[in-house]
């Protein structure tokens, strides 16, 4: 109970400029964001995707930044995603190498917004498919779904391995997965970062953690390409078992989680022959991102103001 208070108020403070100011005033925060982001150049994302590929992993880049304001800052966006797939070229790095992208931080909200995001997303697959790599549209809140599988849908037509993102707590994810079957797309599954109305969503952990089991269970039988985003042993070890009941090869579905969130059970997916990508975000802009962290695990509240308590 409490910890769902502490999670909405985190949740509300992601969005709210006085305590993003609060928070990014504190000097000891970069310390504790610093386990959740390898840093806020382009260097920091190439040099910790090197050690997590010479860990076994392969990674899925996210140039932290949500909610541009105006076209400058959707260009400056796409810039820096062809900036960081240069880089990963230049370094080796580039090959099965996947990047994520917010449609917001591409113009999404912006009037005349669809195509703009559409434009923007294109050119960053472009790129992207000419050095190996692959495009992930992250999902953001309720009101984009339509307008993100929609453009996912669209960039396939030229881009067949753009992926898009399911969250089990919508009420609508079961449909969204029968109407992807039979495009082969590359779907992430999770839980759900956003907090949502009941109109909308499920509210009850428990019960999204049961459609997150249904979900996985329709993804490995169709013909989509599973990514199974999640921290969960249980639904980790559901996936395992529904990709054996499916008939699917070890190569022809992923389990993903967040970058420093549990490399422990990264690695043991990977002594279970488990393919497993790092989500690795970067960027100066990290507040969202690191709120709706805590958000997700109240145990880390405690473990930032222990940081904070220790100055
Ligand atoms: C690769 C990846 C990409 C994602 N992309 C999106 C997206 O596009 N859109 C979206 O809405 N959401 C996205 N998410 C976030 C997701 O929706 C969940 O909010 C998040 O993954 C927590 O849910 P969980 O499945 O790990 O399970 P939970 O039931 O929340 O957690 C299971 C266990 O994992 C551990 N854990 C979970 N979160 C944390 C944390 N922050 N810190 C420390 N331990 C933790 C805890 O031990 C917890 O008991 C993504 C998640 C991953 C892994």
């Amino acid at each position: 109970m409490l910890d769902q208070a502490l999670s909405h108020t985190l949740n509300r403070a992601s969005r709210s400029a006085r305590a993003r100011r609060a928070v990014e005033s504190f000097p000891i925060t970069r310390k504790v964001v610093d386990r959740f982001v390898p840093g806020e150049t382009t260097a920091d994302a190439v040099a910790a995707t090197r050690r997590l590929v010479a860990g076994g992993r392969s990674v899925t880049i996210d140039v932290l930044g949500e909610d541009v304001l105006d076209l400058a800052g959707a260009r400056a966006m796409r810039d820096a995603y062809r900036d960081l797939l240069t880089a990963l070229a230049e370094s080796g790095c580039a090959a099965g190498a996947d990047v994520s992208l917010k449609l917001s931080a591409m113009g999404q909200a912006l009037p005349g917004g669809t195509t703009i995001a559409t434009d923007h997303a294109a050119e960053i697959a472009d790129a992207a498919a000419a050095l190996g790599c692959t495009l992930t549209l992250d999902m953001e809140d309720h009101t984009t779904v339509d307008s993100t599988l929609a453009i996912g849908a669209a960039l396939r037509v030229s881009y067949p391995s753009v992926g898009n993102v399911l969250q089990t707590n919508l009420r609508r994810t079961p449909a969204d997965i029968a109407d992807l079957d039979g495009t082969g797309a590359r779907i992430r599954l999770v839980k759900g970062a956003y907090r949502e109305p009941a109109s909308v969503a499920l509210q009850r952990k428990a019960e999204v953690d049961h459609a997150y089991e249904r979900a996985i269970d329709a993804l490995m039988a169709s013909d989509c390409y599973p990514m199974i985003a999640t921290h969960d042993p249980a639904m980790l070890e559901r996936a395992v078992a529904s990709a054996v009941g499916a008939g699917r090869d070890a190569d022809r579905w992923e389990a993903q989680m967040l970058y420093g969130v549990r490399p422990e059970l990264e690695q043991r997916m990977i002594d279970q022959d488990v393919r497993m990508r790092v989500y690795v975000p970067f960027g100066t802009d990290w507040y969202g991102y690191f709120m709706r962290r805590l958000a997700e695990r109240p145990a880390n509240v405690a473990f930032f103001l222990r940081a904070l308590a220790r100055r």
